[in-house]
């Protein structure tokens, strides 16, 4: 549709972006040694449409012609590809059905509302007519909140909010900005940063991913601990529901009861579709710097996360990936061409000899980032007195270098999941956060697990993990997760994926940190938030939503 973009119809991203491994020399040994697969060059670019068979739109002539009265033709489409492109998420369950034509249910009609007023007369049609309402942001939902219900017999919208892309006005003052909920990452970060502002929420998805699909799913950016998790950031909001508009004005703090602000955070579509949002921004960094750290073990890599959380010094982000996911990175890099990337692998060499004669076991070793910003007096500073707490924990200091490299590479892993499926493998991740009493422990239980998993599946599999997103009590564990593809994808999957999510709450996790719950996650729900939880959720959706119009099935059934 004119002037929203949208991904690719059967995976992540831009057509014409792929992730490559012919410049990493070891990536392909090391897929073979954790996967047991070998890698097969890139037999195609792309899959052409005319592969799949899609169900013809249900969507009747009046309500067609009702929906068209209010965004009007131009703004409405019952094109086959543009239903397929926003029938789901890019979770491996949906990129697994995407990619085979299993669709089941796909919306029957996509509408582009211009604004607010057009959002209400969708939802007012919705009601009048019994049709579903699904918002849709970026489309990259990872826990299934998009997609249909198989069984759905209504017609469905999928509401894009595309066309609501702009930044509307900055309370320079107060450091708040006030912005249309469809705006993408990219595009609302060029707008602030005109004006000298950031959100500084950047999650891995940030390129295809909205506002308010952020704030629908309680999404978290790699630098929240700096700028906070969305539900931090957004202060004040708009929400359309059947016959209303709730209007939350963006406040500091305030004492009025539960928080419908909390609410709506997190709800997935299903009370309603936030249109615009108030949200805390900050003047742009003066000054940047990534620093990389090699840390001896896992545990004492955790110990100095959680000494530079306790300490007050002011980072953006500090994460530390385990030995596992440090040996995966290493193997990404890019073969060395250039003189100054020789003498890189030559400093890398040394620095393998000065761990060996610190009689480490490079098998342990841990690499971790931590991101300062500010005056570069200030950012100084702050790198000193993080310097000091992880060398208490036995870490070298590997300096800008690396660091620089990670911020370079960062949007680029979920391309990785399209290439390992076009090698018949799968790559995944499912993350959580719990208290730093617990952290190790849910570490060792998730491994655990997926191990277990993999082996009831006959399968050699492949798990590793970092730890990220710092709060005073605790921090999140996000996990990847890898195999090759059996006879029965979805079943070995499930299994897999469910050892994972259930070790997360035996061990005293949460069942997802900033994915949202979805369909994916919502078996977990009452272990997480007690079955008495759920039941006041549903009576929630229940009396906010009579008929069922909003997304639903979503959170919980
Ligand atoms: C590879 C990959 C990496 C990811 N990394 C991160 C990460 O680092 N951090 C993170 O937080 N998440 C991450 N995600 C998950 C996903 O990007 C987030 O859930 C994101 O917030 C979804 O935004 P979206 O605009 O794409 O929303 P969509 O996927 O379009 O929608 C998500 C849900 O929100 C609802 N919704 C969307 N817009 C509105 C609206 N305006 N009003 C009401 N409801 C709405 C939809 O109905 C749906 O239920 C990742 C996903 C993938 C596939």
């Amino acid at each position: 549709m004119a002037h929203v973009k949208h991904m690719k119809w059967w995976g992540w991203g831009e057509e014409d972006v792929h992730f490559e491994y012919a410049n990493k020399p070891a990536f392909a040994p090391f897929v073979k040694k954790a996967l047991g697969v070998d890698l097969r060059p890139r037999e195609r670019d792309t899959i052409p449409f005319s592969t799949v068979t899609v169900p013809g739109s249900r969507a009747g002539a009046e309500v067609l012609e009702a929906l068209r009265a209010v965004s009007g033709a131009e703004h409405m489409s019952v094109d086959d590809e543009l239903r397929v492109v926003h029938w789901a998420g890019k979770s491996v369950t949906e990129l697994l059905l995407t990619r085979a034509g299993e669709f089941a249910r796909v919306p029957d009609v996509v509408v582009y509302p211009a604004d607010e007023q057009e959002v209400a007369a969708v939802l007012a049609v919705a009601v009048e007519r019994d049709l579903v309402v699904i918002p849709f942001g970026g489309g990259t939902s990872i826990s299934r909140s998009l997609q249909p219900s198989p069984h759905e017999e209504r017609t469905i919208v999928s509401l894009d909010l595309g066309r609501m892309n702009q930044v509307l006005a900055v309370d320079e003052t107060a450091g708040l900005a006030t912005i249309q909920a469809g705006v993408l990452g990219p595009d609302m970060e060029a707008q602030l940063n005109a004006r000298g502002w950031t959100l500084g929420h950047f999650p891995d998805s940030f390129t295809h991913s909205t506002l308010g699909g952020w704030a629908a799913t309680r999404s978290s950016g790699m630098q929240s601990d700096k700028y906070g998790d969305i539900a931090d950031i957004v202060r004040g909001m708009r929400v359309v529901r059947p016959g209303g508009t709730v209007v939350l004005r963006p406040l500091p703090s305030t004492s009025t009861g539960p928080s419908l602000r909390e609410m709506f955070l997190g709800s997935e579509g299903r009370l309603g579709v936030i249109t615009e949002l108030d949200v805390q921004v900050h003047r742009v960094a003066e000054h940047r710097e990534v620093i990389a750290y090699m840390f001896p073990t896992w545990q004492r890599a955790l110990s100095a996360m959680h000494a530079i959380a306790r300490s007050g010094v002011p980072t953006t982000f500090a994460r530390v990936s385990d030995a596992h996911e440090t040996a995966f990175s290493l193997s990404t890099q890019k073969a060395p061409t250039g003189l100054k990337k020789k003498l890189t692998a030559k400093g890398q060499d040394l620095l393998w000899e000065v761990m060996r004669r610190r009689g480490w076991d490079t098998d342990a070793m841990c690499i971790g980032y931590v991101c300062f910003e500010g005056a570069k007096a200030e950012v100084e500073r702050h790198k000193k007195a993080v310097a000091g707490l992880v060398k208490h924990e036995g870490a070298l200091v590997l300096g800008s270098g690396p660091g620089a490299l990670y911020d370079q590479k960062k949007f680029d892993t979920p391309y990785l999941r399209d290439f390992l499926l076009e090698q018949n493998t799968i790559g995944d991740v499912s993350e959580t956060a719990a208290p730093w009493s617990k952290l190790a422990t849910v570490h060792q239980a998730v491994y655990e697990a997926a191990e277990r998993a993999f082996r009831s599946q006959g399968k050699q599999g492949w798990i590793m993990s970092h730890m990220s997103h710092s709060y005073h009590s605790g921090a999140c564990l996000y996990f990847t997760f890898g195999y090759g593809i059996g006879e029965d994808p979805h079943a070995e999957y499930a299994v897999i994926k469910g050892a994972v999510q259930q070790a997360f709450v035996d061990a005293g996790g949460t069942l997802s940190h900033h994915h949202g719950v979805g369909t994916e996650h919502s078996p977990w729900m009452a272990q997480d938030v007690s079955p008495e939880g759920v039941q006041l959720l549903r009576d929630l959706f229940a009396v906010a939503d009579p008929g069922a119009n909003l997304n639903p099935g979503k959170i919980v059934d």
